[in-house]
């Protein structure tokens, strides 16, 4: 598959004059790439489907449809006849899930397909194809689940890491997740991203192991083990967020009020940030897999049908 071709830089909006990060933009700028193609794993899903329908008619990319191809065409043909005959669908049939995420894995890794995404398979099922040692997406460095999300009455994104897949990471592992946030960063235009270790406090504290992990990122930062980003923590979540919050604790901090990512120590604490940004806050959110040779996407029932949409705009924006 060709390179993609990047076209487009801007990914703000004027709303009542802030200057807003909107998920749309991502959208936008999705459909100004050229050539992406996404391997779909077990296809024969209405709501995966419908993610698909939509980005075709956006022009967002190319789909290869691994999975039972009847049910596949049954479901596109009842639901989405208007693009079912896309000359950018492809179906190829696969007898089991199993072998759909297998089939999916390796056209990836072929190069027929730029993005990874999962259909109607159990995540495991998609993730053990994708860390398989043979034809795997593997790439050395840790997977890791990054999500970006557009939270009212923040002029900004906030992006969120690991909420979905590393359990408990060590020191090493939270460096290389800093990384892959910043690449993912960078890919939607934050060119230097500020990134705040999130613990309970922010001083260290030896009993609390986040405060300690995070004051190591920040001196790794500093020395240049972790690089393309300003790293500062330990943080609260509030002195990460809100400069009221940092000037009122007396911080100073590059970070502290502004930060772009926020690394959290562990996947309850993101996992429970990301459910509240959602179902407290209305944020709007698009997630992948970062660190394979391919971004991936693992779309939940949970997730609507918009959100899909934006995690595969999120995934053509970062592939390479
Ligand atoms: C946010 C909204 C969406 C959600 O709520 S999602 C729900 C919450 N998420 C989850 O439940 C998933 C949590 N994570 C897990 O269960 C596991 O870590 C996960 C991803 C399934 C992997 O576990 P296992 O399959 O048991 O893997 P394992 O530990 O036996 O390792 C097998 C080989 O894979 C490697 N591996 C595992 N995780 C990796 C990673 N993140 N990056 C890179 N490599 C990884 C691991 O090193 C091992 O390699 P090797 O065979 O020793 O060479």
């Amino acid at each position: 598959m060709s390179a993609a071709k990047k076209l487009f830089t801007c990914t703000h909006f004027e709303v009542k004059g802030l200057r807003q990060m909107k998920l749309d933009s991502l959208i936008e700028k999705a459909t100004q790439y050229e050539g992406n193609v996404v391997a779909v794993a077990a296809a024969e899903d209405e709501e995966v489907l419908e993610a698909v329908a939509g980005a075709l008619k956006k022009n967002m990319a190319s789909f290869l449809l691994f999975g039972n191809s009847e049910k596949i065409t049954q479901i596109l043909n009842a639901n989405h006849a208007d693009v079912a005959s896309s000359d950018h669908l492809t179906i190829m049939h696969a007898e089991t899930a199993a072998l759909a995420a297998e089939m999916a894995v390796k056209s990836v890794k072929e190069k027929k397909a730029s993005v990874l995404m999962k259909g109607n398979v159990p995540t495991a099922v998609i993730l053990k194809a994708v860390l398989n040692k043979e034809y795997g997406l593997r790439t050395g460095s840790v997977l890791s689940h990054v999500a970006v999300f557009e939270v009212p009455n923040f002029d900004k994104f906030t992006i969120v890491t690991d909420a979905a897949m590393n359990i408990a990471p060590d020191l090493s592992q939270k460096a290389q997740i800093t990384a892959n946030a910043v690449g993912i960063a960078k890919s939607i235009g934050v060119e230097m991203p500020k990134v705040a270790p999130i613990a309970a406090v922010e001083v260290v504290n030896p009993n609390m192991q986040a405060t300690l992990d995070a004051a190591a990122l920040t001196q790794m930062n500093q020395r240049g083990q972790i690089k393309g980003c300003i790293v500062d923590g330990p943080l609260a979540l509030d002195n990460a967020v809100s400069i009221e919050a940092a000037e009122h604790k007396g911080i100073t901090s590059d970070v502290a009020g502004q930060a772009d990512i926020l690394l959290v120590p562990t996947i309850e604490v993101g996992n429970a940030l990301y459910k509240s940004l959602i179902y407290f806050a209305q944020a709007k959110v698009g997630a992948v897999i970062a660190g394979a040779k391919a971004p991936i996407v693992l779309t939940s029932r949970a997730d609507s049908a918009e959100s899909k949409l934006y995690s595969l705009a999120l995934a053509i924006c970062s592939a390479k």
